[in-house]
C-alpha cells in the first residue's frame, strides 16, 4: 500500500442489492457530516471511467442512477471481474488514491474481496453496513431481475459469510433512515472527532 498522506478514522463498506439505496444513504450520511469530514467511495467509479473511455459512453449517465447503465452491467461485471481475478483490490486501491477524510463511505462494495481488502488495510477503522430493501421496493425504484447479473457474484458475493456490522432496512414501512442511522452518526462524528484530536 503506497504510503498514504493520512489514514481515516473510519471506514464503512456499504453492500446491498441494486436499488437498495446503497447511494441514497451514503449521500445522506454525506449531507449530515459535510465533504471535509465525510467522503463516499464508490468502487464502480474508477471502472465506469476506463469503460467509458474504452467504449465511447456517457460517464455521468453510466454514475446515475438511471436505465442507461443497467444496458452495459453485464458487460461491466465481466470487464471488471477480468481485472480483479489479477488483483482482487484494484478497485479498492484506485477509489480510495487520494480520499484524506477522515471519514470514508464505500458505497458500492459487492464481493467478499472488496470487504476483506479494506478489513486488511484498516483492520481496526472497518466496519460493514448492509442496505436491505425488498424485491417489492426495489422494483418500484426502477429493478428488474436481469439473469447473469443478479444471480452472480456481483449481486450474491455478500449474501453469506458476512456478520454485517449495521443493517438498515430502507423500506417506507421501517424506523426512519434518520433513527436508524443516528448510532452510525454518532460512531462518524466520534471518529471525525478522534481525527481532529490527533491532528492538532
Ligand atoms: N429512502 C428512499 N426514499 C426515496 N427515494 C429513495 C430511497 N432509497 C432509494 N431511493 C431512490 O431509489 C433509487 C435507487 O437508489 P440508489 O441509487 O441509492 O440504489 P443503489 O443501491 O445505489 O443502486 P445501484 O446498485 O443500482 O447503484 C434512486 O433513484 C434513489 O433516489
Ligand atoms: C460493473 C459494476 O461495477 C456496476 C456497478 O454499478 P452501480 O454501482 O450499480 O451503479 C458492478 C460490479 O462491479 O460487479
Amino acid at each position: 500500500m503506497e504510503d498514504r498522506v493520512s489514514e481515516p478514522s473510519l471506514v464503512l463498506v456499504f453492500s446491498g442489492k441494486r436499488k437498495s439505496g446503497k447511494d441514497y444513504v451514503t449521500e445522506l450520511i454525506q449531507q449530515r457530516l459535510g465533504p471535509d469530514v465525510c467522503c463516499i467511495l464508490r468502487l464502480s467509479g474508477p471502472l465506469k471511467e476506463q469503460y467509458a473511455q474504452e467504449h465511447g459512453l456517457d460517464l455521468d449517465q453510466l454514475m446515475g442512477p438511471g436505465p442507461y447503465k443497467e444496458q452495459y452491467r453485464a458487460d461491466m461485471i465481466h470487464w471488471g471481474e477480468s481485472r480483479r481475478r489479477q488483483d482482487p483490490g484494484f478497485f479498492c486501491r484506485l477509489a480510495s488514491r487520494g480520499a484524506c477524510q477522515p471519514v470514508w463511505l464505500v458505497s458500492d462494495a459487492r464481493r467478499l474481496s472488496d470487504l476483506q481488502w479494506f478489513q486488511a488495510e484498516f483492520p481496526q477503522q472497518t466496519q460493514s453496513v448492509r442496505v436491505q430493501s425488498s424485491e417489492k421496493t426495489r422494483s418500484q425504484r426502477g429493478w428488474s431481475f436481469t439473469a447473469g447479473v443478479d444471480d452472480a457474484e456481483s449481486e450474491c458475493g455478500l449474501d453469506n459469510g458476512v456478520e454485517f456490522d449495521w443493517i438498515v432496512i430502507n423500506e417506507a414501512d421501517a424506523p426512519s433512515l434518520d433513527e436508524q442511522l443516528r448510532p452510525i452518526l454518532q460512531l462518524t462524528e466520534e471518529a471525525a472527532s478522534t481525527s481532529s484530536v490527533n491532528q492538532s
